[in-house]
């Protein structure tokens, strides 16, 4: 039987061994999400930035570029980390940069896994099939909040134990602990998260409906990979 494992926070991602598992990277608001919408919507790729300026710069080499920190668009960027900005309009073909507060320092953070998932609510399904196919190890990297530990992530993490129960151990106390969490609250996801301190924050942005998408199960059949290059893309 394989391993499942949980980091809380990139801060603490020294402490886990990244060779050779499959490293899923998450933060439900909202990066992640966005990635996957994306796209499910027609982007061919993104190309993740853990700075601004690094990926403003990819604007003249043909990119649209999406820039965000502390839950508002970047100044100078087309696109910021809306989810819904990708559900209408014509995104097909589009090469995508992207930089935001959490989610992509995370996937910075996650070099050196033998293969990098982006991991969301909308596409939770499809990844476990995927990382069911592969039998490797796995470990889930919450981006969390600015270092911090937060309950979004989490109870993705927690999804993620309890959907692979049958492939993959849980035999540390966070992946436990984080299954448990879900096995109380994931039949009522919006009603538990409304109270998370990252919901109420983006609430205040007045981005409601952002919210409620990254909370929706299973929209898409799309997994998402980090390729050799560096860039997001469906597999
Ligand atoms: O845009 C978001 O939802 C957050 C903003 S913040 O962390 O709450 O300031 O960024 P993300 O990288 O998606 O966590």
């Amino acid at each position: 039987m394989n391993h499942i494992e949980v980091c809380f926070s990139p801060d603490l991602i020294h402490l886990h061994e990244l060779e050779g598992k499959i490293v899923v990277v998450v933060d439900i608001f909202r990066a992640t999400s966005t990635m996957v919408a994306a796209l499910a919507n027609g982007v061919k790729e993104i190309l993740p930035f853990a700075d601004l300026e690094s990926c403003r710069a990819m604007e003249s080499k043909g990119f649209k570029i999406a820039g965000e920190r502390n839950g508002h668009t970047a100044p100078g960027f087309e696109l910021g980390n809306s989810p819904v900005a990708f559900l209408s309009g014509n995104y097909s073909g589009i090469r995508l940069a992207m930089t935001t507060t959490n989610g992509t320092q995370a996937i910075d953070k996650s070099q050196g896994a033998a293969e990098i998932l982006i991991g969301a609510f909308p596409n939770l399904e499809a990844t476990v099939a995927f990382i069911q196919a592969k039998g490797k190890d796995v470990l889930v990297h919450c981006a969390g909040w600015k270092g911090r530990f937060n309950l979004e992530d989490s109870l993705y993490a927690g999804a993620l134990v309890k959907s692979l129960e049958s492939t993959h151990l849980a035999d540390e106390d966070g992946a436990l602990a984080m299954k448990s969490l879900f096995e109380r609250e994931g039949h009522q996801l919006k009603t538990y998260l409304s109270q998370a301190s990252h919901a109420k924050r983006l609430q205040n942005h007045g981005i409601d409906a952002d919210i409620d998408f990254c909370l929706t199960l299973d929209l898409y059949d799309l997994v998402v990979k980090v390729n050799e290059e560096g860039f997001l893309v469906q597999v």
